[in-house]
C-alpha cells in the first residue's frame, strides 16, 4: 500500500475552475470527463462499469463507501456482484468517504482504489460541482490526488478531448470469451465493454453466450451459429464507431432477433440512418422514469448515457418509439417495425438498481425462441 499525503488533492475543470479537495485512492493525476451520478448505492457495480472508461465520477450522495467492497463472486465466469474486472472510471469525486460496516465487506473503497491505481477526491462540495455541470454541462477535467496544483501543468492533461477517443479500444476483449449455458442456443454479444450484469440476465434465460470483440467481423459472428444477438454498453462516443454502425447494417441482412441496450440502442439508431447527439449532461441515476408507449406504463430505471436520441424525429426510418423520458422527451427505446429489433437506452439489467424492467430480457428470449 502507498502512503502519500492525503491532505492534498485537486479537480481542475477546464473553464479555469480549481477545486481544492484532499485525496484518497491512490496517488495519482488523471483527466477525463466530469460526470455525475444521483445513485446513493451501488458504487462497487458503477465504478466496474465500463460505459465509464474515460470519465471522472461525481456521485452527489453525500456519503460514499458505507458498506465497503465485497469480494468477487461469480457464476460461471459471469461477475455477480461488480460490472467487470476492474475499476473502469479515471477518479472518483465524493463528499465524504467513509470507513465501512458491513458484514460482507472485505476491502475499503480507499484500499480498492489504491490497489486498483485509481485516485479519488473528498471534501468536495459536490453539490456546487454538480450544479455547474447542469448549467455548463460536462467538461473535462484533471484529478489530482497527494499531488499540489502548484507541481504540475494541468493544462497537458487537458489536450485530448473525450468525444474524441474511441475507449472501446480499452474495454473490449481481444479474443472470443465464451460462457456456457444450460441449452445450445447461442446469443452472440457483440462485446465493446460488456456489463456483466447484462450477461446474467442472459444466462439466467438458459441461453450460451458467446462475446466477441467488438470489431469482429459478421461472418466470424455468423460462424457461432446464433439464434440473436445483443449489442451492448459501451464507452465513449457512438458516432466514432462507423465500422461497428456497418457491421449492426450488415447483419439486419440475416433477420435474427436483435437487442441493443445503450450504446447498442445508439448503434442500432446510427447504422439504421437515425441520429445520437451528444446531451447538455446525460442521465446517470438509478431511478430516471420511462414510459412505455405499448402500456403506457412508468418504469423506475437505470441509466448511464451522455449521448442519445434526443427528440423522436431523430428515430431511424421504420422503428417506432418504445419508451421515452417524461423529464426531457428523449427516446428511451424503440422497436422496429419489420425486423426483430428492439432497443432500450436504459438499462433493463439494471446494476445497481430496480429490476422492474428485466422483462426486457424475457421479450428478447421470445422473440429467439419464435425465430428458431
Ligand atoms: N452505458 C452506455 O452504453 C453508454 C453509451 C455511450 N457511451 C453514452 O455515454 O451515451
Amino acid at each position: 500500500m502507498t502512503f502519500y499525503n492525503e491532505e492534498i488533492g485537486f479537480l481542475y475543470l477546464e473553464d479555469g475552475t480549481l477545486i481544492k479537495g484532499k485525496g484518497f485512492g491512490a496517488k495519482g493525476i488523471r483527466a477525463g470527463e466530469i460526470v455525475f451520478t444521483t445513485a446513493m448505492n451501488g458504487y462497487p457495480d458503477s465504478l466496474t462499469d465500463p460505459s465509464y472508461r474515460g470519465q471522472i465520477l461525481v456521485f452527489t450522495h453525500p456519503l460514499i463507501g458505507n458498506y465497503g467492497i465485497p469480494e468477487i463472486r461469480t457464476v460461471n465466469g459471469i461477475l455477480t456482484n461488480f460490472e467487470s474486472e476492474v475499476i473502469q472510471v479515471e477518479g472518483v469525486v465524493v463528499a465524504e468517504h467513509t470507513e465501512p460496516f458491513k458484514w460482507n465487506s472485505a476491502m475499503t473503497l480507499d484500499s480498492w482504489l489504491k490497489k486498483e491505481g485509481v485516485p479519488g477526491l473528498q471534501d468536495v462540495d459536490t453539490r456546487a460541482l454538480v450544479k455547474k455541470v447542469r448549467t455548463f454541462g460536462v467538461m473535462m477535467g484533471v484529478l489530482a490526488s497527494g499531488i499540489d496544483f502548484d507541481d504540475v501543468n494541468v493544462k497537458k492533461y487537458l489536450e485530448k478531448k473525450y468525444d474524441e477517443i474511441d475507449f472501446t479500444q480499452y474495454t473490449s476483449p481481444k479474443a472470443p470469451i465464451i460462457h456456457q449455458g444450460n441449452s445450445e442456443d447461442t446469443i452472440v454479444v457483440v462485446d465493446c465493454g460488456i456489463k456483466h450484469g447484462i450477461l446474467y440476465q442472459l444466462y439466467q434465460r438458459g441461453f450460451t453466450i458467446v462475446r466477441v470483440p467488438c470489431n469482429y467481423s459478421i461472418n466470424k459472428i455468423m460462424d457461432f451459429d446464433p439464434k440473436g444477438i445483443v449489442f451492448g454498453n459501451g464507452p465513449g462516443n457512438p458516432n466514432l464507431l462507423k465500422d461497428l454502425a456497418q457491421n449492426f447494417k450488415e447483419v439486419t441482412e440475416y433477420k435474427l432477433p436483435i437487442l441493443g441496450i445503450c450504446l447498442g440502442h445508439q448503434i442500432a439508431t446510427i447504422a439504421l440512418g437515425g441520429k445520437v447527439k451528444k446531451m447538455k449532461f446525460g442521465h446517470r441515476a438509478v431511478n430516471k422514469p420511462v414510459i412505455d408507449t405499448t402500456s403506457n406504463r412508468c418504469y423506475i430505471t437505470t441509466h448511464n448515457h451522455g449521448y442519445g436520441i434526443l427528440s423522436k424525429e431523430d428515430l431511424p426510418p421504420n422503428t417506432k418509439l418504445w419508451f421515452y423520458n417524461p423529464d426531457d422527451g428523449t427516446v428511451e427505446g424503440w422497436i422496429h417495425e419489420k425486423l426483430p429489433i428492439i432497443t432500450t437506452q436504459f438499462h433493463p439489467e439494471a446494476r445497481p438498481g430496480p429490476w422492474d424492467v428485466t422483462w426486457v430480457f424475457d421479450k428478447f428470449k421470445k422473440m429467439v425462441v419464435k425465430n428458431a
